[in-house]
């Protein structure tokens, strides 16, 4: 059933410069800006919100809970003394516990649009599985044939070996082991221009349901099936994987023990009015309960958590727990890393630059050698440009042994039996690049005496290219066992991202101090974090120094947060407070983040930290004006219930409702109708601006808690005018 199929070797080159951006036929998710609630929202969220009514669910939220119980118990008081009093408390009753649901259930409906788009990208069906070569496959080894199979896609498992080609879709979440390919992510991300996939780098990573569009590439699958990347996220729109965030914990528990003084507070009022000769009927004591218990933010508690996250995906970042978005909100320091963060990171190799009585073809072909079996992009691009410097290519003799590159030894290079096209069969050749600190240690390892002058042309050489913020590659050989020799430098170019420096003042305006984190050398971190415009750096950083780096500021109580994209960054995005990975980036790293921003820009932090910001104020903003809304309800029913009996609270009865009954129902009536009200503020999120949290507290009790006490008496007022136009109220 399964024929093998032959794949015909693809030439290696750039497909960047092979495929044009495409400028149409790709499509944009749309930033549904203030995202105003229409009435066919609410209305097909209609039936998830009356399945929230289930009790079982409902005493999850106690404050909510507590009002059910006193819909269900008044409907009873109702149905066993009929009157349109009673009628009208237990209606509005229900109607403020659907409030709720329905508040949470519209947050949760603009998620699940949005999986349904998702869902679509993952119908893929068949893959083309690698059968030989078997595991591992050898690098350098680009050009061979491969033999497939054609199976199912959801039968891949973890470590298995596709094929994908030009015009294919991937089958499931992986790492490109071999080539290079545009790949055109729009299913997932929204974005239409494409985007370079490769081996070896820190770009290796792609995503299940995405299409190749030039070339092709061998991915490792790193995802079961059912657990990818495009199934968490939209486990994550459809809010089906929502746990409470620590501090929704800690306010809910505040909630309830309010909840509980209040139903201590009616429960012996009762005593004290039936002393007095003005026995309240139980419908009256509910409808008192339910005023002052804090409803307003109990309903509105989770749709506004939901509304957090759903504002980052429209801003094309995925968080995966809530808890990330609030500690967003109060980030102190970023990290970034350089290549691939910061700048662009397609780092090419763009001169050659030899020092003393070196010649420029001895240089790039050492270079070039000690490419040949590098398979990272910074390899890949010396080979390319060595290729074109002398023209022709060269292959990799038999026998020799590759020393990969790694972030620990910054350095690369092949162990070779004799070398290439010289006479002395039998004499073992090695070469080496990497970081001048690293090739430098390498040198003195076999006792290399390097001459004063070409020492000093090789630091000047260092330099230069540093200094440009170019990363250089300094490239040494060794004859036999005698002392090695330095050959040169090769300039690795980079380019700072477009608006760094705009952005990075916008952070600082918000009181976060920047840090970028490189492996590369002190000078050419420097050059870029001026061009960059970050406030500090940590060059030559190996990936435990960043570690030590985030540790060291979360011990001076700071809440850090990190952007990075390769392998090494993983341990550091993992410790951080808020890990962003970048979507281009490895899936080590987006594995270890909590966040993955699929637009790649770490710049995004910013919108990341509005958005934490919003949330949290929106939060205390409106528990703020919950609170005192409650207070003041019980002012304004208090005197109505009692004045019957104690004339003298005559003069606190400021408010003149028409009767008892009027005034409870009314109130009932606004504590029902505020919530309603207060929905679209809790989904869009109280507006931001950056300001200091002193000032930003002082606005908000004034606002929140000054309007909490205020609205009550007036709305109230208006309510029971109209109220007491009921006949029979
Ligand atoms: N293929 C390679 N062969 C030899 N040396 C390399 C190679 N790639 C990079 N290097 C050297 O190793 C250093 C560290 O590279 P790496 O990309 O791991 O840094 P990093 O810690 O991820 O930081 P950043 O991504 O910010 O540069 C580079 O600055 C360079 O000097
Ligand atoms: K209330
Ligand atoms: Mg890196």
């Amino acid at each position: 059933m399964s024929a093998p199929v032959r794949t015909s070797p693809t030439v290696a080159g750039s497909p960047s410069s092979r495929t044009a951006p495409r400028t149409d036929g790709g499509h944009r998710r749309p930033v549904r800006g203030g995202r105003a609630l229409t009435w066919a929202q609410v209305r097909s969220a209609l039936p998830g919100a009356l399945r929230k009514l289930d009790p079982r669910r409902m005493v999850r939220t106690p404050v909510m809970f507590v009002v059910e119980v006193g819909a269900a118990a008044t409907t009873l008081l109702a149905v066993a003394e009929p009157g349109v009093f009673a009628w009208w408390v237990a209606a509005w009753l229900w109607l403020t516990v659907l409030c709720a649901t329905l508040a949470e259930s519209v947050a949760e409906s603009r998620g699940k649009a949005q999986a349904s788009t998702l869902r679509a990208a993952q119908q893929h069906t068949t893959a083309r599985k690698v059968v030989a070569p078997a595991e591992p496959l050898r690098y350098g080894s680009r050009r061979a044939e491969i033999e497939t199979t054609v199976v199912p896609s959801a039968t891949l498992r973890v470590g298995d070996l596709v094929v994908v080609e030009a015009g294919e879709t991937i089958p499931g979440d992986g790492d490109v082991v071999e080539g290079v390919a545009a790949v055109d992510e729009s299913a997932v991300t929204g974005e239409s221009a494409p985007v370079i996939r490769e081996s070896g780098g820190d770009r290796s990573a792609v995503t299940g349901g995405t299409v190749v569009l030039s070339d092709r590439v061998v991915v490792r699958i790193t995802a079961p099936t059912g657990s990818t990347f495009v199934d968490r996220m939209i486990a994550l729109v459809e809010g089906s994987e929502r746990r409470r965030t620590p501090n929704e914990t800690a306010l809910d528990v505040l909630l309830t023990s309010l909840t509980i003084v209040f139903l201590l507070a009616v429960a012996t009022l009762q005593p004290f009015a039936v002393y007095s000769g003005a026995r309240q009927p139980l419908l009256v004591l509910v409808a008192l309960l339910v005023c002052l218990v804090p409803t307003t933010i109990g309903a509105l508690l989770s749709a506004i958590g939901i509304a957090g996250m759903d504002r980052l995906v429209q801003r094309n970042v995925l968080a995966m727990s809530g808890r990330a978005v609030e500690a967003a909100g109060d980030v102190d320091v970023l990290l970034l890393d350089k290549t691939g963060t910061v700048t662009y990171g397609n780092r090419r190799a763009t001169r050659v630059l030899p020092v003393g009585a070196v010649t420029e073809a001895e240089l790039a072909r050492a270079a070039r050698l000690s490419s040949l079996a590098d398979e990272t992009p910074e390899g890949r691009s010396v080979v390319d440009l060595v290729d074109a410097v002398l023209g022709g290519s060269a292959e990799l003799p038999p026998g020799a042994e590759q020393v990969p590159f790694s972030a620990q030894t910054r350095m690369s290079g092949v162990d070779l039996d004799a070398e290439p096209g010289a006479g002395h069969p039998g004499e073992p050749y090695r070469v080496r690049k990497g970081a001048g600190s690293a090739v430098r240690a390498w040198l003195q390892s076999t006792e290399a005496h390097v001459p004063a002058a070409d020492a000093e042309e090789l630091a000047a050489l260092v330099d230069g290219v540093s200094r440009s913020g170019g990363t250089p590659l300094v490239v040494a050989e060794q004859r036999g066992e005698r002392p090695a020799r330095v050959l040169g430098v090769v300039h690795l170019k980079d380019v700072v991202k477009e608006g760094m420096r705009e952005r990075f003042d916008e952070l600082r305006a918000m009181g976060i101090r920047t840090v970028m984190v490189t492996g590369d050398n002190r000078v050419t971190a420097q050059a870029i974090a001026a061009e960059a415009g970050v406030d500090d750096v940590l060059a030559e950083a190996t990936p435990e120094d960043k570690l030590a780096l985030i540790r060291r500021e979360q011990e001076g109580g700071r809440l850090v947060a990190m952007a990075g994209d390769g392998t090494n960054d993983a341990p550091a995005l993992a410790q951080a407070d808020v890990g962003v990975a970048m979507n281009s980036g490895t899936s080590a790293a987006k594995e270890a983040g909590n966040m993955v921003d699929l637009d790649s820009d770490p710049t995004k932090l910013i919108e990341i930290v509005q958005i934490g910001k919003q949330l949290l104020i929106t939060r205390g903003a409106l528990t703020t004006f919950s609170v005192a809304n409650d207070v003041a309800k019980y002012f304004a029913i208090l005197p109505a219930m009692f004045v019957g009996v104690f004339p003298q609270l005559d003069v606190l009865d400021v408010m003149r409702l028409a009767s008892p009954e009027s005034a409870v129902l009314s109130a009932v009536v606004f504590n029902a109708l505020i919530i309603v009200a207060l929905v679209p503020l809790s989904l869009r999120g109280v507006r931001y601006r950056p300001a200091s949290a002193a000032v930003l507290l002082r606005r908000n009790l004034l606002l929140y808690g000054l309007g909490g006490l205020v609205a009550p008496f007036v709305g109230i007022k208006l309510l029971d005018l109209l109220v007491s136009l009921i006949p029979g109220v």
